[in-house]
């Protein structure tokens, strides 16, 4: 029976999913054997501890933080932990605050308070373990003197439209906010300290992960300002934030702690999961359905449209040559950026989708499917989108002008109408988004 495509690339899409889910995630990395706690090659003696605190924020903390409820049960003091609203799971000893995402609020500027209070409390008696996954840096705004909320959300919204990457993000949200670019692990100092993360950052840089609260931070005051520069917002920022930029270049705010910061002595950041890991378990799984996998990148930057066609002529290009010797699946992972220039919606994802749908029309032996692995795209309720030959004739058929819904940002309701739209909800991950192509032997197509 010749299998349905889509059904193939959603069952792929949810292979990957369960390879980096929270809270197996933390299960692979982290174990507790009588009262010795082992997090990959180090043990942690529990009974060296007053005390064991637990911070932490992202989209998928909170599964993150119900597996450390399952490994240490009575043995967590107590905890505080933030997520975007909706993404719970029910815990017993950490309180759970849900906060706004990407523009933040007051919830989570009031979590991102309470968090830095705990750490603060800690001695070098306690142990504190930090859950980090993507998503955390708009829900920890604890903001500094002298920028006020209004002034954040304004901001956030000018720089997450501007077209900057999110090292460029971040690096100004760390300087802005009191919890990234290490200062959550300055406030735990001298404790012990254990993060545990999930990276949805192309290259896995700690620092930008979550904008670093327990990495040593190599961004300045200076580089901000720069960014500022190169996106054109120094005088369209709120004044307070490009005043606070300046005077900590001009020397008169204390800088980020870096590498060799004595804050960093007694702490351990763990990678336990990252977009590699979700495309080879989707890539093992295409496998046990008869693809041959090939992974081309977990690094994918770059304006989404233009990806979307790369992606296609790569497909394209493996019918070109001699005959396939069976059905190939071609996946890459990573985070594109779209320069919004109309007033549609949609997301990265959709928009690839879109765009790989006007490459595909006389091709009808592939399939694409681009997904966020958190489940929501952009500002929509989707996680992303499929792609075939037949999209662009349903479009045709319900009135719909592919060039010109691209052309206004405009693919969650082209995807929509045309029945290609994926909507997963919340996944309680986060490792970036993927792109999966299945390539079928033209004459089984
Ligand atoms: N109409 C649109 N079409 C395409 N992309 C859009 C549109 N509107 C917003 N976006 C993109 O959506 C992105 C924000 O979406 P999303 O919240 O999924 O990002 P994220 O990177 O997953 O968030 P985080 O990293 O904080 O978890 C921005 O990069 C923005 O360019
Ligand atoms: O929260 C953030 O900063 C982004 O999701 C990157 O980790």
């Amino acid at each position: 029976m010749t299998k349905n495509p889509r059904a193939v690339l959603r069952s792929l899409l949810d292979a990957a999913l369960q390879a980096v889910a929270p809270d197996r995630a933390v299960h692979r990395h982290v174990q507790v054997q009588d009262n010795l706690l082992h997090i990959d090659n180090r043990t942690y003696n529990l009974d060296d501890y007053d005390r064991i605190l637990v911070t932490g924020a992202g989209k998928g903390a909170a599964p993150m933080a119900a597996a450390l409820e399952q490994l240490l049960g009575e043995r967590i003091t107590q905890g505080a932990v933030c997520v975007k609203y909706g993404h719970t799971v029910p815990l017993r000893r950490i309180t759970l605050y849900e906060a706004a995402h990407p523009v933040p609020d007051a919830a989570g500027e009031a979590a991102a308070r309470r968090m830095l209070e705990l750490a603060a409390s800690a001695t070098g008696r306690d142990l504190v373990l930090c859950v980090l996954t993507g998503g955390a840096s708009a829900l920890t705004p604890a903001l500094a003197d002298g920028i006020c909320l209004a002034h954040w959300q304004a901001a956030t919204q000018r720089l997450l439209a501007c077209g900057a990457t999110i090292h460029e993000i971040n690096a100004i949200r760390k300087h802005v906010s009191v919890f990234g670019g290490g200062r959550l692990a300055a406030a735990a100092s001298p404790a012990t300290l254990v993060a545990l993360i999930i990276s949805d950052v192309v290259g896995d840089d700690l620092d930008v992960i979550a904008s670093g609260p327990t990495s040593p931070d190599s961004s300045t005051y200076e580089m901000c300002l720069g960014i500022l520069d190169r996106y054109g917002l120094r005088h369209s920022m709120p004044a307070a934030i490009t005043r606070r930029l300046e005077e900590g270049a001009a020397g008169r705010v204390p800088e980020t702690p870096a590498q060799g910061d004595a804050a960093f002595d007694r702490v351990h950041n763990v990678l336990v999961a990252n977009n590699r890991q979700a495309l080879e378990a989707a890539a093992q799984e295409a496998a046990r359905q008869g693809y041959t996998p090939r992974i081309l990148t977990s690094t994918m930057t770059g304006e989404a449209r233009e990806k979307a066609k790369e992606l296609v002529t790569a497909a394209r290009q493996l019918c070109a040559g001699e005959p396939l010797s069976g059905p190939v699946c071609l996946l890459a992972g990573g985070e594109t950026t779209v320069t919004i220039t109309g007033a549609g919606l949609g997301g990265r994802n959709q928009e690839m989708a879109l765009a790989g749908a006007m490459h595909l029309q006389d091709c009808n032996n592939i399939t694409m499917l681009c997904a966020g692995t958190d489940g929501s795209d952009g500002p929509t309720d989707a996680a992303g989108g499929f792609a075939c030959a037949a999209t662009l004739n349903a479009a045709r058929c319900c009135g719909l002008d592919a060039g010109a819904c691209l052309a206004d940002n405009n693919s969650y309701v082209f995807l929509e109408k045309t029945g290609n739209l994926l909507k997963t909800g919340p996944t309680l991950t986060n490792v970036m988004d993927m792109a999966l192509l299945l390539v079928e032997c033209p004459d089984a197509a």
